[in-house]
């Protein structure tokens, strides 16, 4: 069983070994490392992360400026393809900017950086990364950011929620996000973009291993022999 996976890495990128730490843990493969300014992806992906940080610093907006890297040109055709990407926080943040999920993350209501752990609930069990999960299921997983109030305007919201593609919700809102939304997919149910850290919750060590449950979800579909 093999899973090739990529994690791609911008300046300023901080979560990017801990998500190819989460990858390797959980398929048993070293995922490949890939570079903003890299101009094509490995051949015969099966999957793509994008990790959470600072990319270029946070400046312009968080995110906008990684969006527009020579590699997110590949990642956005790789996507039309039905490559599955996730994208934690600053991931989530890049999504949005180039256009591969509707909306944006704002500055937090407070207005304070946020680091803690807070309890997640499970809206949609049918994509890749979620259709092990029961409806409705708890999750508790840390979240790390300032920017992280999730906004899309009315129109969009009802399209997300009846089409299914919130794919978390905050169980108590800690930035300000639109329907408590913490997490959504695109309309094919291949691109999740979510602000909290799974990977920061694969082992006992970590406080809980329920971002584990994500990451195993998404690659027992993957993996093939
Ligand atoms: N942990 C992160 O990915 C931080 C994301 C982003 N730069 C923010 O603070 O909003």
């Amino acid at each position: 069983m093999s899973l090739r996976a990529a994690v791609v890495t911008f300046p300023g990128s901080n979560c990017d070994r801990d998500m190819a730490v989460a990858l390797e843990s959980v398929s048993g493969e070293q995922p490949i490392r890939v570079w903003h300014g890299d101009s094509a992806l490995p051949d015969r992906l099966d999957f793509i992360a994008l990790p959470g940080g600072f990319s270029y610093g946070d400046y312009l907006r968080s995110g906008a400026m990684a969006a527009n890297s020579p590699i997110m040109r590949e990642v956005a055709a790789a996507a039309q393809r039905g490559v599955p990407v996730l994208g934690v926080c600053n991931g989530f943040q890049v999504l949005t900017e180039a256009g591969l999920l509707p909306g944006a993350l704002m500055r937090n209501a407070s207005q304070h950086f946020i680091c803690r752990t807070v309890d997640l609930t499970v809206e949609n069990t049918d994509s890749l990364f979620t259709r092990g999960f029961e409806p409705g299921q708890r999750l508790r997983i840390p979240v790390a950011h300032h920017d992280g109030n999730y906004f899309a305007d009315e129109e969009m919201l009802d399209r997300l929620e009846g089409e299914g593609r919130v794919a978390f919700r905050y169980v108590e809102n800690c930035n300000g996000s639109r329907r408590d939304i913490a997490g959504i997919l695109n309309e094919t149910g291949t691109v999740l973009g979510m602000m909290p850290h799974p990977e920061r919750a694969v082992d006992a060590a970590h406080g809980g291993t329920d971002g584990r449950l994500l990451f195993e979800n998404a690659i027992k579909g993957l993996v093939h022999a």
